[in-house]
């Protein structure tokens, strides 16, 4: 998939170049870079001022950052929420099923009778990316996905992304460095601009790290 597209923002603009090859693609860059903006733009919800997307090979996408549901909601409503991407069909049998089979891939399985109140953070993520794998699209646009989870959770995920990966694009927003060894290709943005992009071997983190200072 190829995009060059540009997108203004009130003062921001993304002026964002490149490639998304089959595999996991990590996207990284500082806060404001333009990471949402782009996915976004190549989910199709959010259209360029210029440019174009070009979707070879994709025939369907999906796009999960946060999604509200509410608090009465289970574990399952939320995993089917992925299924019948976003109520765009009615559940039938086999996507319970394929529900309760991706819950399990993220170890998930037991949360699916919960109220999604009483799980934590966590658990919560878990089930949103057992979700967003359960459409099963060609394209899966995965914002923010490791936020709440550990890290040995985060490598855990990422296997299972790395996993489904083939014959797939999965583009993944990240703030966490430990995971990009995880990922086929790290795409860099910063100032809305894609400053670096290529095979996640070759990826030297280029962005300023945090201070922490040295006062108590
Ligand atoms: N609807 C909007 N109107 C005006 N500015 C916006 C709008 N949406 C986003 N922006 C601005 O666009 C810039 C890029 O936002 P974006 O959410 O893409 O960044 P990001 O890299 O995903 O950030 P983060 O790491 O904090 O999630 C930010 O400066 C943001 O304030």
């Amino acid at each position: 998939m190829e995009f060059n597209v540009v997108k203004r923002l009130g003062d921001f603009q993304l002026a964002a170049k490149g490639r998304v090859e089959e595999g996991v693609t990590c996207v990284v860059g500082p806060n404001g870079s333009g990471k949402t903006t782009l996915m976004k733009i190549l989910a199709g919800l959010l259209k360029p001022d210029s440019g174009r997307v070009e979707y070879v090979g994709v025939s369907s996408r999906v796009y999960v950052g946060d999604f509200y549901t509410p608090p009465e909601a289970t574990g399952l409503d939320v995993v089917l929420a992925g299924r019948t991407r976003f109520g765009r069909r009615p559940v039938g049998r086999e996507d319970v099923e394929k529900a309760a089979e991706y819950a399990e891939l993220l170890e998930a399985a037991d949360l699916l009778k919960r109220r999604i109140s009483t799980l934590s953070g966590g658990q919560r993520q878990r089930l949103v990316i057992a979700a967003a794998l359960a459409s099963e699209a060609d394209l899966l646009l995965l914002d923010e996905p490791l936020s709440n989870l550990h890290g040995d959770w985060r490598g855990r995920v990422m296997e299972v992304l790395r996993g489904l990966s083939r014959g797939r694009l999965v583009v993944v927003s990240t703030h966490h460095g430990d995971v990009l060894s995880c990922c086929h290709y790290v795409l860099q943005m910063e100032n809305g601009v894609v400053t670096w992009l290529g095979p996640s071997a070759d990826y030297q983190p280029r962005l300023a790290e945090a201070e922490c200072g040295g006062s108590r």
